[in-house]
């Protein structure tokens, strides 16, 4: 089975999946990390020297590679995965996968952002903590829509980390 981890930025996709993965024994990767090894450079930088055009595009072609290749496996997809081109329907047309996505609210979401904006180019240029939540409130708003299409939707409100797996191993049952 393929267990695919969707969500906003900061909603614990990485610290899950690494997690999850390691608790049923199951290979683990990183849409953000494949793409950043398949360009030899990190995301801020394709973002800053190729644009988001460019690594969107990339994006969806380590998607597709990953669903094609790796049969069991957890997989954490960027913030923006599920919501560009025709990502989302590769997923659901994948009949090993389950897409599941961590619902965040918004004041955690920007409590955990705000302390690590730099890594994350679509929210890095964001100068005040009011920037960023107009920006967030909105953007989460827009992208709820292709994150609620997801087979599993986990509520990670007031969950630890290793809750937050055990709710998931729970729902593979
Ligand atoms: N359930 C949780 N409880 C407390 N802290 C959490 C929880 N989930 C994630 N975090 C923390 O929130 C921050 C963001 O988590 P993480 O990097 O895994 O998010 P992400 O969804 O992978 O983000 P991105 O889309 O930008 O890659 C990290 O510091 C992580 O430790
Ligand atoms: O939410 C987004 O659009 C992004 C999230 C990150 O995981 C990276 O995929 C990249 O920084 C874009
Ligand atoms: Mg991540």
């Amino acid at each position: 089975m393929k267990i695919i981890l969707s969500g906003y930025m900061g909603s614990g996709k990485t610290v899950v999946g690494k997690s999850l993965a390691e608790k049923i024994g199951v290979k683990y990767m990183d849409l953000d990390e494949e793409i950043s090894k398949w360009e030899g450079k990190n995301i801020p930088d394709i973002f800053k020297e190729s644009g988001e055009i460019y690594f969107r595009r990339k994006e969806g072609e380590v998607l597709q590679e990953i669903l094609k290749n790796d049969n069991s496996v957890v997989l954490s997809l960027g913030g923006g995965t599920p919501c560009y081109g025709k990502n989302l329907q590769l997923i659901k047309d994948d009949e090993d996968s389950v897409l599941i996505y961590l619902k965040t609210d918004l004041q955690e979401l920007l409590r955990r952002l705000s302390e690590e904006k730099d890594q994350r180019p679509v929210i890095s240029h964001l100068g005040s903590f009011e920037a960023l939540e107009d920006f967030v409130r909105k953007h989460l708003y827009e992208r709820s829509f292709y994150y609620n299409q997801s087979e599993i939707i986990l509520s990670t409100e007031g969950k630890s980390v290793e809750e937050v797996v055990n709710a998931i191993s729970e729902k593979l049952k």
